[in-house]
């Protein structure tokens, strides 16, 4: 089944049974999940079991801290010292200002700022927000929790033998500590276009891409403006549905899944009509893009037992890109070729 617009999956169902793989609740929420993120790429979540308040606090510290001066901000800058430094996975924590990252050769200027932490570490701007770091810390707790729900539902979805295939792939879940994983939170704004303002030439919110890694959580507001590619190559509006979150699959899982589960290309652009709300309200998302731990070696042969119609032509199916690779390094080459072409 090919899906063109972006499903909602209800999680409400998805219950803590004792055989989750015989249970037909699962069974049917994996199957709604394989389908959607097969297709399209991405899904809502709806009674996904975050609470709205943890997300709602993540949002409002976010005003906070960007509505901060840039004297401020700059103080919790990410470390762009040197080019060398900017393509360090270890050094992927921190404020970015506005045109800091280009994600397509035809983004010339991305106008937003972001704040990310790496495996829970990074900058917090504790002396002028002091809430700042319990909401995030809370939020990640919370985000981790759905995703090892989720985890289990596309190995269900995948008929994999062990529903534990990819949450065993990821224990930097249990132990945060051991820097063995590869995950980012990111704060991001999209600041508001004034009329008369003049705009850098290629000015994009967010470049065309496709995500790098395993799963990405999106929480978005009520703006709008996010588009997705779906199969026939139409940029579909992932329109915001209040409560909900956005999954979608990266690279990384492509590759994984030979193609079963693509990594979709989505960017925000800056509509032309000065009157458009999508261009004069600023926009604010945040995302949980996860990753399974750096040592974890993907081999995309592990799928091969999978009916050869479901694999889908990809980028992944190129012969020489199917060598085993460790999550790292498939991490590295994906940030050392950023517009992943
Ligand atoms: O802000 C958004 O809604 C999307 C951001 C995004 O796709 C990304 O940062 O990878
Ligand atoms: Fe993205």
């Amino acid at each position: 089944m090919e899906l063109e617009n972006i499903p909602i999956v209800d999680l409400a169902r998805l219950k803590d049974v004792e055989n989750i793989a015989e249970d037909p609740d699962w069974k049917s929420i994996a199957e709604n999940i394989r389908a959607g993120l097969g297709s399209v790429g991405f899904l809502y979540l709806i009674n996904h079991g975050i609470p709205e308040e943890t997300v709602s606090k993540v949002f409002r510290q976010s005003q906070q801290f960007f509505s901060l001066p840039s004297s401020i901000k700059a103080k919790y800058a990410k470390n762009t010292s040197s080019e060398s430094e900017v393509f360090k996975l270890e050094n992927y924590f921190g404020y970015q200002p506005p045109g800091g990252e280009q994600l397509h050769p035809d983004a010339k200027f991305e106008l937003k700022e972001t704040f990310d932490w790496l495996n829970g570490v990074g900058l917090y701007p504790s002396e002028e927000l002091p809430s700042f770091e319990p909401s995030i810390e809370e939020f990640d707790a919370e985000c981790k929790k759905l995703l090892k729900r989720l985890l289990r539902t596309l190995a269900i979805g995948l008929n994999l033998d062990d529903v534990d295939f990819f949450l065993k792939t990821c224990r930097h879940f249990e132990d945060p500590e051991n820097n063995k994983g590869i995950y980012n939170i990111r704060l991001i704004r999209y600041p508001a276009i004034a009329e008369e303002e003049p705009l850098p030439t290629g000015a994009v919110r967010c470049g065309e891409h496709s995500d790098y890694g395993f799963l990405t959580l999106l929480f978005q507001d009520d703006v709008g403006g996010l588009e997705v590619k779906n199969l026939k190559g139409e940029w579909v509006h992932a329109k915001p549905i209040p409560g909900s979150i956005l999954v979608n699959t990266g690279d990384l899982t492509e590759f994984w899944t030979c193609g079963i589960f693509p990594a979709t290309p989505h960017r925000i652009i800056i509509p032309e009509d000065v009157n458009d709300s999508k261009r004069r309200k600023e926009r604010y998302s945040v995302a949980f893009f996860n990753g399974p731990d750096k040592d974890t070696v993907i081999h995309p042969v592990d799928m091969e037992k999978k009916p050869q119609e479901l694999l889908r032509t990809s980028k992944y199916t190129n012969p020489n890109l199917k060598d085993p690779v460790t999550a790292y390094d498939h991490m590295m080459r994906r940030i050392a070729n950023q517009y992943g072409n």
